[in-house]
């Protein structure tokens, strides 16, 4: 694992409040949540990625997308989170699936991830938690995997296990951009929406080809190296994000070091369509003295953030 810290190998290009009153499953309840209108009154399902960023962007909100790590403390402290981070207003939510291998990843999240698998946590315990959970959380799941995990399982398995329980998206920062169509084709079929990453080191015609090909939103990594809170985030964001908005109308949503309220005022202010915080949440989480103790900071922590954007 120490290895992965090392720089990230040159192959590894990484690259809500439509609140519809709505009838629930029990007609006894009627709750504002931000899903799509029902065709009828089996399937319950919260808007998509990309509809969440145009419902927002008409209100000239910002989207706020926590990314937590599934199992880090435990699963079913991973279950409560989704509910809190929902109920905090979070607009999308990034589910790590722990991975042996995170190369990407900084110490907070590679902790987070050793934790998560030395607990036992797998693929199918997490998707049979998200098949209780996602009913309950109003606000679009992007499941977050590295690409190995995709290729063990099959790429359409895969695929259309994520779809039945819900989830909406998939972040996968590691696909090498050559590999993107076959994974694209299933994900299309699938209707889940396959977010890609550009960097700011990426040329500028393989960030156009990144962003034409990514779905839900384009993921700008703000800065080089992994991921794990910074102290300050790079002004070169701006001028990243102004040369990603004259290729595209796609939303585009800035993570890696995002750890404060300024922080977060700040790239929202530089023109970003979606701030992501992962470092930040996980360590509140993973490293708290209980569980309780970790979701009541994350509450608060991410209360802090929400209040801090448009
Ligand atoms: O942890 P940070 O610095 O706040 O960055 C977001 C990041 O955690 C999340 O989007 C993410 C987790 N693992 C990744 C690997 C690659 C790119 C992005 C990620």
């Amino acid at each position: 694992m120490a290895a992965a810290l090392k720089s990230i190998p040159p192959s590894l290009q990484l690259n809500r409040p439509e609140t519809h009153f709505l009838v629930r499953l029990k007609p006894t309840i009627v709750s504002t949540r931000r899903f799509a209108p029902m065709a009828s009154l089996t399937a319950i399902r919260s808007l998509g990625i990309g509809e969440t960023f145009s419902n927002l962007k008409k209100q000239g909100k910002v989207a706020l997308i926590p990314y937590i790590t599934a199992g880090d403390p435990d699963l079913k402290t991973t279950a409560e989170a989704l509910k809190v981070l929902d109920a905090c207003g979070c607009d999308i939510i990034e589910l790590g699936v722990p991975y042996s291998d995170p190369l990407a990843d900084g110490p907070v999240i590679q902790a987070a991830a050793t934790r998560s698998l030395a607990r036992g946590t797998n693929f199918e315990a997490i998707t049979s938690m998200l098949k209780e959970v996602v009913p309950l959380v109003s606000c679009p799941i992007a499941l977050f995997t590295y690409y190995n995990p995709i290729l063990k399982r099959g790429i359409g398995k895969f695929m259309s296990t994520v779809k039945d329980i819900g989830v909406h998206g998939l972040v996968v920062p590691d696909v090498p951009l050559e590999e993107t169509g076959v994974l694209r084709k299933e994900a299309v079929k699938n209707k889940l929406e396959l977010v890609l990453l550009t960097t700011p080191t990426t040329p500028t015609e393989r960030m156009k080809a990144i962003v034409e090909a990514a779905d839900g939103f384009v993921y700008l990594v703000s800065s080089v190296g992994v991921t794990g809170a910074r102290a300050s985030i790079s002004d070169r964001v701006q001028t990243l994000l102004r040369d990603i908005k004259e290729s595209t109308t796609k939303p585009v949503a800035v993570g890696f070091g995002i750890s404060k309220p300024e922080h977060v005022k700040q790239v929202a202010a530089w023109g970003a369509d979606g701030v992501i915080v992962g470092s930040a949440m996980v360590k509140l989480l993973g490293e708290a003295k209980s569980p309780e103790e970790g979701l009541k900071e994350l509450e608060s922590f991410t209360k802090s953030l929400k209040a801090a954007l448009p």
